[in-house]
């Protein structure tokens, strides 16, 4: 990965057309980053990637959106840069429990993110007033909405910081291409009991766009 090559793009992936233009709007006027929305989901996200990324020439994925907070690690507005991208629902039901795919042998639910870009992007985060969570965020096809589900996740994945359902999608395509891939997720409700009513998706939406106003500093 040359991080500092002005030909190569950065590629922005979000699942909706709101994130995409909360991106936009933060981005500003910018020759280096490419923003799309591929679809919700973690087969929409890794189809719509994998296609970009075909098209063209990237040093960087970046998946981008809300996504929901475990209690204690990242509350509703906060802002969760991953350090691992974790495909979390991933593998096999036993009777004894989960298995994943890595324990199946069968590859890995794990994507590790670049640890220098990480650190760069959080304490420009921080710097501009907006600090961040860093841990793992789980990619899943379900939204958690039970207590009990949220607990077998954190069993699965301890200390793990926020969910989401696009980020090993997309991540999965960017090393499909030899690429890195980053995760940003904005806070818009709670992992756990299904409260519809208190999920805050315009302030999600919100902080989404202050966190994309720092990129064009940190990555060009
Ligand atoms: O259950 C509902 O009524 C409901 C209403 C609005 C949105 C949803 C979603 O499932 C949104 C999924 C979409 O947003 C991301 N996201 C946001 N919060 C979470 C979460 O707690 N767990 C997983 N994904 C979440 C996700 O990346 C999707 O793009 C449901």
């Amino acid at each position: 990965m040359n991080m500092n090559n002005p030909a190569q793009k950065i590629l922005i992936v979000t699942a909706v057309a709101a994130e995409r233009d909360a991106v936009l709007r933060g981005l500003g006027n910018t020759d280096t980053f490419e923003v799309i929305f591929a679809g919700v989901g973690p087969a929409a996200a890794a189809s719509g990637t994998a296609r970009t990324l075909a098209g063209g020439s990237y040093k960087l994925v970046i998946s981008a959106g809300i996504g929901g907070g475990f209690a204690g690690v990242a509350e509703i507005e906060s802002l969760v840069i991953a350090n691992r991208i974790i495909a979390a629902d991933l593998g096999s039901e036993t009777r004894d429990g989960f298995l994943s795919v890595d324990e199946l042998g069968f590859g890995s639910s794990v994507i590790s993110s670049p640890a220098e870009q990480v650190r760069q992007l959080t304490a420009a985060l921080q710097a501009a007033g907006l600090p961040a969570v860093t841990g793992p965020i789980l990619t899943v096809s379900t939204t958690t909405g039970t207590r009990e589900s949220a607990e077998v996740l954190l069993s699965r994945v301890p200390g793990a910081a926020a969910e989401g359902m696009e980020g090993f999608g997309a991540a999965q395509a960017a090393a499909d291409a030899g690429l890195p891939a980053l995760e940003i997720r904005a806070i818009s409700n709670r992992v756990g009991p299904r409260d519809r009513d208190a999920w805050k998706i315009p302030q999600a939406l919100q902080k989404l766009e202050a966190a994309c106003s720092i990129l064009t500093e940190v990555f060009t």
